[in-house]
């Protein structure tokens, strides 16, 4: 049975590899796996719910098609979510390097690329799928294809330098692909309230309404910089509506969940959840190795897995410097004129470790710690006893401490000259909670990303 079983998938895989694009393909064919055949049902695993409603949408009826080719007997699908992360498939078959090489011939430079400002890297082919976000893969391609039917808004959250940007982006290269005439536009939402705010001070407010409000899909990325900024969000609503109502794709991202975002109105918040809000995680070693292997093969660079390897156990949290350490390895090398080995790769990135602790001031980590709680530096410093501050104070005495060489008193000295018995109470209690707290670990380590990243306190 078990045989039976295994070549039956393997002719309707087969099948679904010849229909399906490369990047469908591995989204919901090379994710699936069957499970058994019992009472004439052939029972399938998925790994997200979200992978569950498009087989039982898109694919029941192929299925039942394939199976009748091949065996002459009808069996119905049943499909199911799967349990554990083990049953997940494994990340290493994505994104082979001819995979890559064959991807990277056929987008060279699609003529609509010139009629937008998306970044031409940002693809669905280039982009790794792994279990941190397989979801928000499965669902930016949903999006794509259907456009205003089936998850709008799209509401893409995470962590800094995971992929949000690139997914999203995605999505718009791959709606133009499929109608070059789309009306697809991307802004940072800092880019949004310039605009608006450009438009009433030069009287063009019927040009900017023309603009935003007629597009075929609007991305508005880093939706977190609305905070506070009242007018442009009452814009944002009027658009919003304009499109939605028009069964326009809306597709939007931030840090955090739209709940968390202090100072958004309320009934944003609200249409903010009618869609689909899907995060992205960390990737896990084995994913973050395939996107440096991606990226090595992109730029011709030639580096042995192992080093890979190396290179990708060092950065834990973040792409963009997961990218930026293999730039680092490989000027290095340049450098020195040898290939690149993983002892080289250690000394490159033993630099990079030591520039990044020594460098670090503590009035940086509070200056990026207050703008992330939404406090100000002084207030951090002060004396208020609110917990609205005191938390973020901790937080940032417990980075000071963990980032930075400086003595406790020292520590205490730049918040507001504090005992040093303050900062080791305040490192205590981040310390403790951190342990059951999955969402406080979560910031920190995007907050420790912002600080370590040399631009992070712009
Ligand atoms: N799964 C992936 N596969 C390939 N490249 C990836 C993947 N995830 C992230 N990257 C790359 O990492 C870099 C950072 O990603 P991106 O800018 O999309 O992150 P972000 O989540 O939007 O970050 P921010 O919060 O700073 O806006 C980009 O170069 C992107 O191409």
């Amino acid at each position: 049975m078990a045989d039976n079983l295994a070549d039956l998938w393997q002719y309707i895989d087969q099948n679904f590899q010849e229909k399906f694009s490369n990047f469908s393909y591995k989204a919901w064919i090379a994710t699936a796996k069957p499970v058994a055949i019992r009472n004439n049902q052939l029972i399938i695993s998925v790994p997200t719910q979200l992978h569950k409603d498009y087989w039982e949408r898109q694919l029941m009826v192929p299925v039942v098609e394939l199976v009748y080719q091949y065996t002459q007997k009808e069996l119905t699908p049943i499909i199911q979510v799967a349990q554990s992360s083990d049953d997940n498939p494994e990340t290493a078959q994505f994104g082979s390097p001819e995979e890559t090489e064959e991807v990277e011939k056929d987008e060279k430079n699609p003529d609509y690329l010139r009629e937008t400002h998306l970044n031409d890297k940002y693809t669905f082919d280039t982009f790794v799928i792994g279990t941190g976000n397989q979801m928000a893969h499965a669902a930016a391609l949903v999006v794509s294809e259907q456009p205003g039917q089936t998850y709008n808004p799209l509401f893409l959250y995470g962590g800094v330098g995971l992929g949000k940007t690139h997914l999203m982006q995605a999505i718009g290269h791959q709606l133009l692909k499929n109608d070059p005439h789309a009306k697809v536009k991307y802004v940072t939402s800092e880019a949004f309230v310039n605009d608006y705010i450009t438009s009433i001070q030069t009287h063009r407010m019927e040009q900017f309404r023309l603009e935003y409000r007629t597009c075929d899909l609007l991305m508005v990325d880093d939706i977190q910089f609305f905070a506070e900024k009242e007018g442009a969000q009452e814009e944002f609503f009027h658009t919003f509506n304009e499109l939605y109502n028009n069964h326009k794709q809306i597709v939007l991202t931030s840090d955090r969940l739209p709940n968390d975002i202090p100072k958004l109105q309320e009934r944003l918040v609200s249409r903010f959840k009618w869609g689909l809000s899907v995060d992205i995680t960390p990737p896990d070693l084995e994913t973050r190795t395939a996107i440096l292997r991606n990226k090595a093969n992109a730029e011709q660079l030639d580096i042995p897995d192992d080093t890979l390897g190396y290179i990708a156990a060092q950065i834990d949290s973040n792409v963009r410097e997961l990218e930026g350490a293999l730039v680092r390895v490989q000027a290095f090398a340049q450098m020195k004129k040898t290939p690149v080995t993983t002892s080289l790769a250690a000394d490159a990135l033993k630099g990079l470790k030591a520039t990044a602790t020594e460098e670090i001031p503590i009035s940086r980590i509070q200056r990026i710690v207050a703008r992330y709680y939404h406090v100000t530096v002084q207030e951090l410093q002060g004396k208020k006893r609110v917990k609205a501050i005191v938390n973020p104070r901790q937080i940032a005495m417990y980075l000071a401490r963990e980032l930075t060489d400086n003595s406790l008193p020292k520590i205490g000295q730049e918040f507001g000259g504090r005992d040093h018995t303050t900062v080791i109470h305040g490192y205590d209690k981040i310390a403790g909670e951190l342990k059951d707290d999955p969402a406080l670990r979560d910031s920190l380590n995007e907050l420790k990303s912002m600080i370590r990243e040399q631009d992070g306190d712009n």
